[in-house]
């Protein structure tokens, strides 16, 4: 019997500070989408989150639209901030309200994997956002002559339809090109280069073993023009060792090759889905090199690739978050919410991107909505694969935007331009979903085109380039 009341009034003790510790919680006031929010029941809205986190922030952002509200991650709260107005109050904060780093620090753990000093100092976004976009038409004949020879080694297809895992196949590709321009030749064709680069999260990159990769290559450098020697440049600057240099190249590949191949693999399950847009944007890429060759040049007039990218992007948003930051102190924000210090905030692309107050028949995929508009108006940067507002939020906003999304925009197009030449794709259904990468296999068939009529070489030996 005592010991039953022993464990009644352990249990009483535990409820009363669980009710105190949500009653006080600042966060109570802030609706919930996704299930209850009080002590214990809120796992259950944290477990529908983790099963069907597009429907939960569809539904926050129908239910409280232009306001916050928040959702259940396994270990703490996300407040969501929607609509434009309290993403610009977002974009107009200061890092010391509203800190990046400490966002990413709590997202991806970038300190524990990748040290303080990679997360408190962040000179490789500075490096990127100079030295890598200003340099993107010099680089870009490096980027082409990598093209042919990582698709071919990577797309692989019998004669005829071929199922293709294609994210596989597109995450070996964009790790190479990538690579070609993040460090060069040699290593770019490396496998077990590729390969770190590809699952790096997984590698500890403090091994020595796995450190062993990159060091060599260190070495030989002698001011060339890549992201590699940009960061050694800037290294020497600040009077760094170069052992600064790695996991900030680890870190662009962690933050450039998923990103881009989830989004290419989404491009190409829509050009499976929707055959009838292969042909205008064969046509568009043809003329287009037919009159400028491949340059960058000619991948800025690929409007059609431009807009097929971004509708891409638009119906299946690559990022679940944007903004992801942690309030530095007590705030208020632009809708009277508070938010103690502390607090995990973020905003949602895909419901904005799916928003029929923005987007005429927003549930249809309409690969050239916004090339159509380019062409009607003349207005062309906001209607583009790289533009950021408090609406289209693929790539962030505001200072903290994606620097590498030029980079990523002409990767892109080249990739898709290149594939859209040489291969045919076909799927049964549309891809399901507002965001992440799809999975699934597709058809693929090898077109027989004559890669030296559009300034391409056929293999690593070809003599003729
Ligand atoms: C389609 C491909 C890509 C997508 C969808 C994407 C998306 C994003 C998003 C949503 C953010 C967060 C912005 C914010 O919090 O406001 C971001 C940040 C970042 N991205 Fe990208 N990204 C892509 C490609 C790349 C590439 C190719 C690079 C490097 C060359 C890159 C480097 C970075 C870096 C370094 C940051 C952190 C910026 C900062 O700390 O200020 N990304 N990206």
């Amino acid at each position: 019997m005592d010991r039953l009341a022993v464990a009644c009034a352990c249990l009483t003790l535990l409820a009363a500070q669980l009710f105190a510790k949500w009653y006080y919680n600042p966060l109570r006031h802030v609706p919930t989408a996704g299930g209850p929010s009080i002590p214990l029941l809120s796992y259950l809205a944290a477990y529908r989150f983790a099963r069907h986190p597009e429907n939960v922030l569809q539904e926050g952002y129908d239910k409280f639209h232009g306001s916050t509200f928040k959702v259940a991650l396994p270990h703490r709260w996300m407040v969501v901030v929607s609509g434009p107005d309290g993403v610009e109050d977002m974009r107009r904060r200061a890092d010391h309200d509203l800190s990046i780093k400490d966002g990413f620090n709590e997202i991806l753990q970038t300190e524990h994997i990748m040290g303080r000093d990679v997360n408190e100092d962040r000179w490789h976004v500075d490096v990127i956002k100079s030295s890598l976009t200003s340099n993107l038409p010099s680089i870009f004949p490096e980027l082409l002559d990598e093209l042919p020879l990582a698709v071919q080694d990577n797309l692989i297809c019998e004669d005829g339809w071929t199922v293709v895992n294609v994210f596989p196949a597109v995450l070996n590709i964009v790790a190479r090109l990538s690579s070609r321009i993040f460090v060069g030749l040699p290593l770019c064709r490396s496998l077990p280069y590729i390969r770190l680069a590809i699952r790096f999260t997984a590698a500890r990159l403090k091994d020595a073993s796995t450190m062993k990769l990159i060091p060599p290559v260190l070495r030989p450098y002698d001011r060339v023009l890549n992201c590699m020697g940009w960061f050694m440049d800037e290294a020497s600057l600040r009077d760094t060792s170069d052992e600064a240099v790695p996991p900030r190249l680890f870190l662009i590949n962690f933050a450039s090759i998923h990103t881009s191949s989830m989004s290419m693999v989404n491009a190409l399950h829509h050009l499976a889905a929707y055959p009838e847009y292969t042909a205008p944007l064969r046509a568009e890429v043809e003329q287009v090199i037919t009159s400028d060759g491949w340059t960058k040049t000619a991948i800025d007039k690929m409007w059609k690739v431009d807009s097929f990218l971004r509708e891409s992007q638009r119906s299946r948003t690559v990022a679940r978050f944007a903004l992801n930051r942690v309030a530095m102190r007590d705030l208020t924000l632009v809708d009277g919410t508070f938010i103690p210090q502390g607090t995990l905030i973020a905003t949602a692309p895909s419901p904005a991107h799916r928003d029929q107050k923005y987007y005429h028949n927003a549930d249809v995929f309409d690969a050239f909505r916004f090339s159509s508009i380019r062409e009607e108006t003349g207005v062309s940067a906001a209607q583009t694969f790289t533009h950021t507002s408090a609406k289209w939020l693929a790539f962030g906003h505001g200072k903290h935007a994606c620097p590498g999304r030029f980079f990523a925009a002409d990767e892109l197009k080249a990739l898709l331009a290149y594939i859209v030449l040489n291969y045919d794709f076909k799927a049964d259904d549309p891809p399901n979903g507002a965001h992440g990468v799809v999975t699934d296999t597709l058809l693929v068939r090898k077109r027989k085109t004559d890669l030296q009529s559009f300034g391409f070489r056929s293999s690593p030996d070809d003599p003729s380039l």
